[in-house]
């Protein structure tokens, strides 16, 4: 085991008491000092496998090492070493609030008690809670969910600042975009398992090519349907799938820069008039996209503070 690894998870395991198989041969070394985003759609295991590091959830096979102490044989030392942000918000409602506040941009209001903190306000001193104790990891699970962008931002500079410190991240979001921006690397989670790791442009380059949207005039699904019977007919894109939108239809393929224009010209030639076209690199969600099969649910995210792991405590070891 390396010296210098943060977390050094090996097969992993964890299954609940009622048979659910929520982490399942889970394996993830991350180095000190390194930003990583933990991604994954709703329920794929990415509050258990952080409870299990934090040693909240015991694992049921496969070992872990946090900062050098193995959760099990020496859970005290690993809590001392971390701090955790969880989910749910963890603020006392009665809590009154002190100088290390002037970190998080609260300091202006110490007077007052968190419970008539607004949301973004909350968050930001659940974040300043979990490093109280200025410890050299910390698990921030879904840290900006239900914020609003302005309040989102402020907690992305306040974790920068962290992690320019020295302080290893571990960070778990339903929002792509917070990933790309925050994260060194990045670990996606589906099914308890890690399927894909590396740093977001290493991701975004094996997705491969660019993204041509086209946008048309009508766009029922008939009309849809027919425009991508033109586009397979027009045969430019290498066999890449050709995907029905909303408003249109997008086509993921190294050629669609070159090759696009042939589709325009097609599509044109078979009657169907365009209102707009694009081509843009891939984003993290074409890659969660082309990896999981599915979309990331921000809107569910954004209304479900909670989630699954919320129900985790009849389980929980007692801390
Ligand atoms: N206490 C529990 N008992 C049984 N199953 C559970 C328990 N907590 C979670 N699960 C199940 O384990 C799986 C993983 O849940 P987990 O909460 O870790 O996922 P998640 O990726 O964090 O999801 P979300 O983004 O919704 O929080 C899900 O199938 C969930 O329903």
């Amino acid at each position: 085991m390396s010296e210098t690894n943060a977390i050094d998870a090996r097969h992993v395991e964890l299954t609940y008491a009622d048979g659910t198989e929520a982490v399942a041969d889970l394996s993830l070394e991350i180095r000190a000092g390194e930003f990583f985003g933990f991604l994954g759609a709703n329920g794929a295991g990415k509050t258990t496998t952080i409870k299990v590091l934090a040693t909240l959830l015991k694992p049921t096979g496969g070992s872990v090492a946090v900062n050098g102490y193995d959760v099990e044989s020496e859970p005290r030392a690993v809590r001392e070493s971390i701090g955790y942000m969880a989910q749910e918000t963890s603020i006392d409602p009665g809590e009154r609030i002190d100088d290390l506040l002037e970190l998080v941009d609260l300091a202006g209001v110490a007077n007052k008690v968190a419970k008539d903190f607004s949301g973004g306000m909350k968050k930001r001193l659940d974040a300043a809670t979990a490093l109280v104790h200025d410890p050299p990891i910390v698990f921030l699970d879904e840290p900006t969910t239900g914020l609003d962008p302005k309040a989102r931002n402020r907690l992305w500079d306040y974790f920068e600042r962290i992690n320019d410190r020295g302080t290893t991240v571990f960070l778990t979001t339903q929002y792509l975009e917070e990933a790309d921006q925050l994260c060194d690397r990045i670990g996606v989670i589906r099914d308890g398992t890690i399927v894909a790791d590396g740093s977001p442009a290493e991701l975004k380059d094996r997705v491969g090519g660019a993204v041509l949207e086209i946008e048309l005039a009508d766009s029922d699904a008939q009309t849809r349907e027919r425009a991508r019977e033109v586009a397979l007919e027009a045969d430019a894109f290498d066999d890449a799938p050709i995907e029905t939108a909303d408003d249109g239809l997008s086509v993921r393929s190294t050629a669609a820069r070159r090759r696009g224009p042939e589709l325009l010209v097609a599509l044109k030639e078979a009657g169907i008039p365009i209102t707009g076209f694009n081509v843009r690199d891939p984003t993290l969600d074409d890659v969660f996209l082309a990896i999981t099969g599915e979309g990331l649910d921000e809107d569910e995210a954004a209304t479900e503070p909670g989630g699954p792991g919320a129900s985790a405590a009849a389980t929980e070891v007692d801390r």
